[in-house]
């Protein structure tokens, strides 16, 4: 079965993204990422107009606050009949295990945030002061979301191998930070090609640039999905 390209709908205006959506025919039934951008600008009910078009919805709202909040928000956004839901890992085994009691009860998936793909060793060694490596790092703060409860995380591809060996197969990872060779890298720091994040065993790949500021879009998208389930 393929696999999905998860597209990240990063657009300043509504009109913008619906004009990027109608150039894929009505059947391509595309999985689509909602972050933060999109998300304060136009709230559930884009969320809902989307759902109601038939998309499958990943809600990247990367949420980070003490247990009770993020609690209490997911059991808001188990309404919502969304695919995937992000916290940070980062906000810790509590936190992680209380997003998952909120979704309780929903089909929403839990995605947790490792290191994000933006932020590479010099980073998190430097600004970050976090003294250790960063795979061990993303492995650390994923062995920590399997314990409690996620469904999955977001790391980069390039270690999804080491996450699968310590958590299960059977344990999602989403992969953003994906450029075909042709790409710009832009601000993404672990990055892979799409063929790359395949062998290496990614169940999903996260792609936005790459795909919402190509000249054609759908045949971004297209060249992607091949080149991801070759
Ligand atoms: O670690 C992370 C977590 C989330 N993202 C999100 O994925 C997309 C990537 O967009 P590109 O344009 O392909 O770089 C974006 O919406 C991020 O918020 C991530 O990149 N890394």
């Amino acid at each position: 079965m393929n696999k999905p390209v998860i597209v990240a709908l990063d657009f300043a205006d509504d009109f913008e993204c619906i004009n990027f959506l109608n150039q894929f025919p009505k059947e391509e039934k595309l999985f689509l990422k909602i972050g933060l951008e999109m998300f304060c600008q136009f709230g559930y009910p884009f969320v809902r107009s989307l759902r109601e078009r038939g998309y499958n919805i990943f809600l990247d709202l990367k949420l980070h606050d003490i247990p009770n909040t993020v609690r209490r928000t997911c059991e808001m956004i188990a309404k919502w009949d969304v695919q995937m839901l992000t916290v940070h890992a980062s906000g810790g085994a509590e936190m992680i295990s209380a997003a998952k009691e909120g979704l309780k009860g929903s089909s929403t998936e839990l995605l947790a945030v490792t290191q994000l793909t933006s932020l590479g060793q010099d980073e998190l060694a430097n600004e970050l002061q976090v003294p250790l490596k960063s795979q061990d790092y993303v492995t650390h703060l994923a062995k920590l979301a399997f314990d409690n409860g996620a469904d999955g995380v977001i790391s980069s591809a390039l270690e999804v191998p080491m996450i699968k060996e310590i958590t299960s197969d059977e344990f999602l990872c989403v992969t953003p930070g994906i450029r075909p060779k042709s790409a710009q890298v832009g601000d993404q720091k672990r990055v892979a090609t799409p063929s790359r994040a395949r062998e290496l065993g990614s169940d999903a790949i996260v792609v936005g640039r790459p795909i919402t500021q190509a000249k054609d879009g759908h045949e971004a998208y297209t060249n992607i999905f091949k080149e991801w389930n070759k």
